[in-house]
C-alpha cells in the first residue's frame, strides 16, 4: 500500500492527470493485505505499528477515482473498490471480507463505509 500511496501522491499532483483509474489483473483486482505478513504479529504491534496506516489514502485522493474491478476484490481489496468514487466491476468480480474467517474483521473503513451507505 506505501506503493500506491506514493503513485497516488505523484497524480494527485500531476496537473496533467484529471481522473484516476485503479485495476488489477483479470484474476484478481487485489486479494487484501497479506496474511503471510499478519499472521505472527501481535494486536499490538500492528496497530502500534500503524500496519494500515495507509491504506485510506485512496479514498482521500483530491481526483476522481475508477475502480475497475475483475476477479477476487478481497478483505483490503474490496475495501479499496469500496473507497473508489465509482466501481467499474467486469462479470467475474466477486467481493467479499473472507478475513472473518480468519478471526479478524474489515480492518480499514468497510464498517464505516456500509453504515455511511
Ligand atoms: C484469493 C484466493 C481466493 C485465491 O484462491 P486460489 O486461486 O485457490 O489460490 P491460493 O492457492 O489460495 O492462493 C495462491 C497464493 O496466494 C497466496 N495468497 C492469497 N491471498 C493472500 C493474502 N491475502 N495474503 C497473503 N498471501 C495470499 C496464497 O497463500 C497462495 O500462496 P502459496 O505460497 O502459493 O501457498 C484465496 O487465496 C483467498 O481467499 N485468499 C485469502 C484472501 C483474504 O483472506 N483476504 C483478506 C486478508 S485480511 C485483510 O485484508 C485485512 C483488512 O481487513
Amino acid at each position: 500500500m506505501t506503493e500506491v500511496g506514493r503513485a497516488l501522491d505523484a497524480f494527485e499532483a500531476d496537473g496533467e492527470i484529471g481522473a484516476i483509474v485503479i485495476t488489477g489483473s483479470e484474476r484478481a483486482f487485489a486479494a487484501g493485505a497479506d496474511i503471510k505478513e499478519m499472521q505472527n504479529r501481535t494486536f499490538q504491534e500492528r496497530y502500534g505499528g500503524n500496519f494500515l496506516a495507509h491504506w485510506n489514502r485512496i479514498s482521500t485522493v483530491k481526483k476522481p477515482v475508477i475502480g475497475a474491478v475483475n476477479g477476487f476484490a478481497l478483505g483490503g481489496g474490496c475495501e479499496w473498490a469500496m473507497m473508489c468514487d465509482v466501481i467499474y466491476a467486469g462479470e467475474k468480480a466477486q467481493f467479499g471480507q473472507p478475513e472473518i474467517l480468519l478471526g479478524t474483521i474489515p480492518g480499514e473503513i468497510l464498517l464505516i463505509t456500509l453504515i455511511l451507505n
